[in-house]
């Protein structure tokens, strides 16, 4: 993390280095002139939908912003199924995000079109649009998220992943290209893993923020459930422990959600989880030799839902096959997804 701190910062002030087309000023010209900052009593509250296609870091954004892993992420494309709140209240100001699947255009199973529609509800009301980009690359798959989006929200480019752009100098170019494809409201070159990057993107965002009352009390972080929370824990240890073996059709549901009394902890929950996939080849995929790494999914979840929900956690975790799930409607809606 420090090592991707010290190459963004020297990266920045290479680039602005350059004279009067550099990255800074390029910057500061795209900054909308009436966009001040916020005074210092009025609360602001409002929300921010993180867009863009599979793999580009909006889960990673979105969980440094909340400063919890409410998201789930892995190097797996589309691991975001579901619309999800993060909630962040700082100083006057109380952000409220919501993450996306990454849009997919390539397949079309009921599935695919259920996370489409996600998207699309998700930026149709909100105040501002973080447009989560791989920083100096635009493929026909950013085009097509882009081109979803209605004109008179503002849009901001997140150009993310900064820490892995070796040659700075062509990012300003890459910039001015972006600007021609849609009036963005700014430029945000960056990285989900700099600390200081983030911070930077609050002070950014909260200005497009309406001055209202906020929604949620200071300290909420989302308005998921705890139950909907262990489902996409035990989602995250499924796909980093399986890596790229296993198709994103497989899914997590929760059969059991249970908070008994206990004399030796404060809180105790027993948990019974069911990973469904679709065929008896990817069953024997998640079991592992001798349930190996069933056995690493299940303690890692239960490990990480324990710190997550601060209980003791009695987690089971069962394998199921139901083939060609993800082609049927009625099952995905019973799965969960909309
Ligand atoms: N080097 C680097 N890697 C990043 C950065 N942000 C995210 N990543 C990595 O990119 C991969 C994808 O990140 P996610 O946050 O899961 O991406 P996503 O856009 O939510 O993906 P979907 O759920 O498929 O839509 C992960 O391996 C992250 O660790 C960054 O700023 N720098």
């Amino acid at each position: 993390m420090n090592d991707a701190t010290e190459n963004v910062a020297a990266g920045a002030s290479d680039a602005s280095a350059g004279g009067p087309n550099d990255l800074e000023s390029m910057l500061a010209a795209a900054r909308p002139a009436g966009a001040g900052a916020p005074g210092a009593t009025n609360q602001r509250c409002g929300l921010i939908a993180i867009v863009g296609k599979p793999n580009v870091g909006k889960s990673t954004l979105m969980n440094a912003l909340v400063g919890q892993k409410i998201s789930i992420t892995s190097r797996k494309a589309q691991t975001t199924r579901h619309r999800i709140t993060g909630i962040r209240t700082q100083g006057a100001t109380q952000f409220v995000f919501v993450d996306t699947p990454g849009f997919q255009t390539k397949h079309s199973t009921a599935l695919n079109k259920s996370l489409n529609k996600t998207v699309m509800g998700a930026i149709g009301d909100v105040d501002l649009i973080l447009f989560v980009v791989e920083a100096g690359s635009f493929t026909l798959a950013d085009a097509k998220v882009l081109s979803l989006f209605k004109p008179g929200i503002p849009t901001l480019l997140i150009a993310n992943k900064l820490d892995t752009v070796h040659r700075r100098a062509e990012i300003a170019p890459w910039l001015r290209d972006m600007q021609e494809r849609h009036p963005f409201a700014e430029f945000v070159p960056m990285s989900a893993k700099n600390k200081g990057d983030i911070e930077r993107l609050f002070g950014i965002c909260e200005k497009y923020l309406p001055e209202q009352p906020w929604w949620y009390a200071e300290d909420e972080l989302t308005d998921r459930s705890e139950k909907f929370l262990a489902s996409e824990t035990v989602r995250e240890k499924l796909f980093r422990f399986t890596g790229d073996e296993l198709p994103y059709t497989s899914t997590v549901v929760i059969d059991k959600f249970d908070e008994e009394k206990s004399k030796q902890h404060k809180r105790f929950l027993r948990i019974a989880a069911t990973i469904v996939v679709e065929r008896d080849g990817h069953k024997a995929m998640v079991i592992g030799e001798k349930g190996e790494r069933l056995k690493r999914i299940s303690t890692e979840a239960r490990q990480e839902l324990e710190k997550l929900m601060d209980a003791k956690v009695f987690l089971e975790v069962w394998v199921k096959v139901r083939s060609g799930w993800a082609d049927d409607e009625a099952r995905v809606r019973a799965f969960g997804y909309e």
